[in-house]
């Protein structure tokens, strides 16, 4: 099932040499961006199917026992009980097993920042902690684990190999009618090698409870109510997307929830598996041609791709620097793109210096010293002798050296009131008498996807300590004038402890 368009790939064949003569860097870096932009909405972000539990075994490879559940029951849990799914026994919308059930699970929580909350008006459900409960339902049976791995973890586009993928059993979760539900979250991560989410909904008739998956303005409707009695229907998403549960509106509606980690190091990881296949990607092709032209490319700076998917991180994650472990879909293959072409690619936080820049200009009129904005040459040549107009405007960016704990407004308080970003992590050793290396410095970046905007919450990777509050650096970062580095403060499944959600910087330089 690809999921991206492909063309021959133009490098290594005869007509390279056509295209070399007249290159148009221009129109290529324009149909890169347009393709970049397009795949992005032609890659999955969730997936899903049903097992039916009434078919003929000998017809299908679906077929499937009725799935048993038995948990801690009573005050003190000392009872076990069992139910299965579904309840062959009476086949009626509410049995007694289930009502025992409901009446052994707990009011469903959820986080608002580092907060376990219950709040009726967002979350309204049953749960029960996975240490209450056991089932013999396997997302390995029926081949579910195969196709989310197919789906949501490819690691070679040309022959559909894929990553291996771990689902951990997490809660079992009841909605019921008339009036279950939860509102747009995502689901908070685990820890930092979490990528998905799966959802396993246990056949017990009901109407209403769609699961939507939203991800830049598109939208993947899982509807399991018409099919309730008779199949287990699961889904399985990006868990950085946005997803709510709609209203139940009638019966109950179980489910089982995974976290789906990627298994020892994620595709980053896999560069040699995808080799020479990755050029069968028209933008990577595109890329590849862009990079001889080499005058143009020196104008244009770095090249930068903000990354789509949204990355479970913490300060630990941050000290070991394997961000690019954990990348999915699009931005995976855009790491690898650039790895191939590039010696030096690194995924990591941005923060905008305009306003500062704008700021100073204001202040010095005439003292324009940009370090790093490249030649504006017009009409130079480049070492094959083309000729190279000059590229599009690119802005000046603060490009990470690695990841690093983000600035608490007590380290800032030595600083002007306007700091650079060039001076982030500059610290004076009195022992040493020498100033550390400050972690951002100014290049120019030309973007591939969206063009960053100014006070754009989807920006930067930025790193976080644990046990500060997010709101905290939101304040700071937020009203700050002169960045944008953004922690990602969502509504999630569970209060957030050690990681978040945040976007990521890919950049690479080419000459
Ligand atoms: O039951 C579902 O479909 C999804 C539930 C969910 O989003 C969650 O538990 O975080
Ligand atoms: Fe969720």
């Amino acid at each position: 099932m690809p999921r991206l368009k492909r063309t021959r790939p133009p490098m290594g064949t005869p007509n390279s040499k056509r295209r070399i003569q007249n290159p148009d860097p221009d129109g290529l870096l324009r149909s890169i961006k347009d393709m970049l932009t397009h795949d992005s909405s032609e890659v999955l972000f969730s997936v899903g199917g049903k097992i039916n539990l009434t078919s003929d075994p000998d017809t299908t490879h679906e077929k499937r026992d009725p799935v048993t559940f038995r948990w801690d029951s009573g005050p003190h849990g000392s009872h076990v009980k069992k139910i299965s799914f579904p309840d062959v026994e009476t086949q009626v919308a509410v049995t007694d097993s289930l009502a025992h059930l409901l009446k052994d699970c707990e009011p469903a929580s959820f986080g608002r920042g580092n907060q376990e909350v219950i709040d009726e008006g967002y979350r309204q459900a049953s749960t029960l902690d996975i240490q209450k409960f056991s089932s013999d339902y396997s997302p390995y049976d029926n081949r579910v684990m195969e196709k989310v791995s197919q789906a949501l973890a490819f690691r070679d586009v040309a022959d559909n190999s894929h990553r291996g993928l771990r689902a951990e059993l997490y809660k079992m979760n009841i909605y019921s009618a008339p009036s279950g539900m939860f509102k747009a979250h995502v689901d908070t991560p685990r820890s930092e090698h979490q990528m998905g989410s799966l959802v396993v909904c246990l056949p017990t008739p009901h109407e209403g409870g769609e699961l939507t998956i939203r991800r830049q303005g598109r939208q993947n409707v899982y509807s399991w109510g018409p099919l309730s009695t008779s199949h287990i229907q699961w889904a399985a998403f990006y868990s950085d997307e946005e997803h709510e549960v709609g209203k139940v509106t009638k019966g109950h509606r179980v489910t089982l929830t995974y976290n789906l980690y990627w298994v020892s190091y994620g595709p980053a990881s896999m560069e040699s598996l995808i080799g020479e296949d990755l050029g069968l990607l028209s933008w990577v092709a595109k890329l590849d041609e862009l990079t001889k032209c080499k005058v143009y490319l020196k104008n244009l700076g770095r090249l930068g791709f903000h990354t789509i998917q949204h990355y479970p991180h913490s300060a630990s994650a941050a000290a070991r620097g394997n961000i690019e472990e954990q990348l999915k879909g699009l931005d995976m293959l855009v790491f690898q793109a650039f790895k191939r072409l590039s010696g030096n690619v690194r995924v990591t936080a941005v923060v905008d210096g305009t306003a500062y820049e704008e700021k100073c200009r204001y202040q010095e009129r005439d003292s324009s010293s940009d370090q790093d904005t490249g030649n504006d040459s017009k009409e130079s040549k480049d070492s094959e002798g083309f000729s190279s107009e000059s590229p599009p405007d690119t802005g000046k960016y603060y490009v990470g050296k690695g990841l690093h704990s983000p600035f608490l407004e007590d380290q800032l308080a030595d600083e002007e009131e306007w700091p650079s970003p060039g001076q982030f992590g500059k610290r004076y050793d009195f022992q040493q008498r020498t100033w550390s290396e400050a972690w951002y410095s100014g290049k120019k970046v030309t973007w591939l996807n969206r063009e960053p905007i100014y006070g754009s919450k989807e920006f930067a990777m930025a790193t976080i300590v644990v046990g500060i509050h997010p709101a905290k650096l939101w304040g700071f970062f937020g009203s700050g004038e002169f960045s944008m580095l953004t922690i990602h403060v969502q509504t999630g499944n569970e209060p957030t402890t050690q990681a978040y959600y945040s976007t990521a910087a890919i950049i690479a330089e080419f000459v």
